[in-house]
């Protein structure tokens, strides 16, 4: 079993370049499958997550080259099967957008019910809500979600709650629909912007994404086209708050600091250097951090996907500070492992109140899911001693390079066999 050792003490430094976002690669990928013609991907990040969607294009019959992780191209014109099924689709979350892109392209869909992260109950019914709005019938047996329908027509749809899987779903399905589709309290996420901005390269016509009504023009064809996936918001984020946890100065490139404010304010509100450019983004960090309160809220709203890592930072922060997860009921568990590295921090609920401890001690400790390992990694560069992290399985899904990355800033984890 591999784990990551950790050396802490180190400040972090230097400059870093962010990879594709991989919640609008993960779309982006199944996405292509709308047309009969071939797509150019470009910037995807080199994860486990865009490796199981290159293996369940290639299930679907169509022919994929990579010659580089970051370049994909997709010839959708030789798929000759709508089902996704098995360990591969369940190993991930977003492995139900093809549910959305086969439905589309063929009116059908068979694929096995999602995986991903532990982090609360994560019901696919305003998905289901969609694609019934617009004609399908859709059933679960098995663990399999069946979709079928003799033609989709476009339909209003009122979200329940803000779910960018949904959203995003409800789009691509609509994309190939007779008629006009509008999805209202749509979410309003980057990637969900980029999915749209990527299907309108590709001949559909979406108006508003990135606002709570969008309107998709369903069209009968949709060509080829050739997209770069935009740069990680979490992974630049998650860049931010180790500059920020070790005291280092990291110049991070390739972002966009529009999708990053609500997690710049919130670090200069905590006494952190934040310099911003065009396409990047500098972080100095100050010996003291000051205590802040957190409130995880769809987009603009401080991301939850970035609640975990922020959680190590309140930890030797200044003072008490409240966190509350509004998005999933179950984001906490990283909590505990915190504590095992000398953590004072009190779980009630949605909410986590933080005490300010003097420093975190290396310890043994676990990635009990995705986010929650970045933020394991954070607090044992900040750490005491030493710090190994086990259950990298869900790193490894996300985040590009995690370890490579930050040994170019004067890291020191070594990936392990134990
Ligand atoms: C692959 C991907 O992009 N994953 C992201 C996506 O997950 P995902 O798309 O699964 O998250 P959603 O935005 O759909 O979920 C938001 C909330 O809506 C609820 N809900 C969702 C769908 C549904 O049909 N019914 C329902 O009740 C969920 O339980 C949750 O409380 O957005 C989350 C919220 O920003 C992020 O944490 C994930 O990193
Ligand atoms: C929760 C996440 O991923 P997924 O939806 O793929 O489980 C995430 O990216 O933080």
């Amino acid at each position: 079993m591999e784990k990551l050792l950790i050396k802490g003490g180190k400040k972090l430094k230097g400059k870093i370049r962010i990879g594709g976002a991989k919640n609008a690669a993960v779309a982006i990928l199944p996405a292509a499958i709308l047309s009969n013609d071939i797509c150019c991907i470009d910037n995807l990040p080199n994860i486990n997550d865009v490796r199981q969607l290159k293996n369940i294009l290639l299930d679907l019959g169509a022919e994929v080259k990579q010659d580089h992780y970051s370049k994909m191209k997709i010839d959708a014109t030789t798929i000759n099967n709508v089902e996704a099924l098995g360990e591969r689709p369940r190993s991930m979350r977003a492995s139900y957008y093809f549910l959305g892109a086969l439905l589309g392209r063929f009116k059908k869909a068979a694929v096995s019910l999602p995986g991903g992260c532990n982090i609360g109950v994560r019901p696919i019914d305003q998905h289901i809500k969609g694609f019934e709005a617009l004609g399908a019938k859709v059933t679960i047996e098995h663990g399999i979600v069946y979709a079928e329908a003799d033609q989709l027509i476009g339909a209003p749809i009122f979200l329940d709650v803000v779910s960018v899987g949904a959203t995003i779903n409800i789009m691509l399905a609509a994309s190939r629909a007779k008629g006009i589709t509008t999805i209202e309290n749509a979410a309003k996420e980057p990637h969900v912007v980029d999915v749209a901005n990527f299907l309108n390269s590709m001949g559909a016509d979406i108006k508003g994404a990135g606002t709570d009504v969008i309107r998709i023009k369903g069209v009968d064809q949709m060509h080829g086209s050739e997209y770069s996936v935009i740069p990680d918001q979490i992974e630049a984020g998650t860049y931010m708050l180790a500059a920020a946890a070790t005291k280092g100065n990291v110049f991070i490139e390739n972002v966009i600091p529009k999708h990053l404010e609500s997690i710049t304010a919130k670090l200069e509100e905590m006494g952190v250097q934040v310099e911003k450019y065009d396409d990047s983004i500098r972080i100095v960090g100050k010996d003291h951090l000051k205590r802040v309160n957190i409130k995880t809220q769809p987009y603009p709203g401080f991301p939850t996907d970035l609640q975990q890592p922020m959680t190590v930072l309140l930890s030797i922060a200044d003072g008490t500070s409240i966190v509350t997860e509004s998005i999933w009921e179950n984001r906490f568990l990283h909590v505990d492992e915190l504590k095992r590295m000398g953590a004072n921090i009190k779980v009630e609920g949605r909410t986590a109140i933080i005490y300010g401890v003097k420093k975190l001690l290396g310890a043994e400790v676990k990635a009990t899911d995705l986010r929650a390992g970045a933020a394991m990694v954070i607090a044992g560069l900040i750490a005491e001693g030493e710090t190994l992290v086990g259950n990298l399985i869900h790193i490894d899904r996300g985040y590009e390079e995690l370890e490579e990355k930050m040994n170019s800033l004067g890291a020191d984890i070594r990936r392990i066999e134990v």
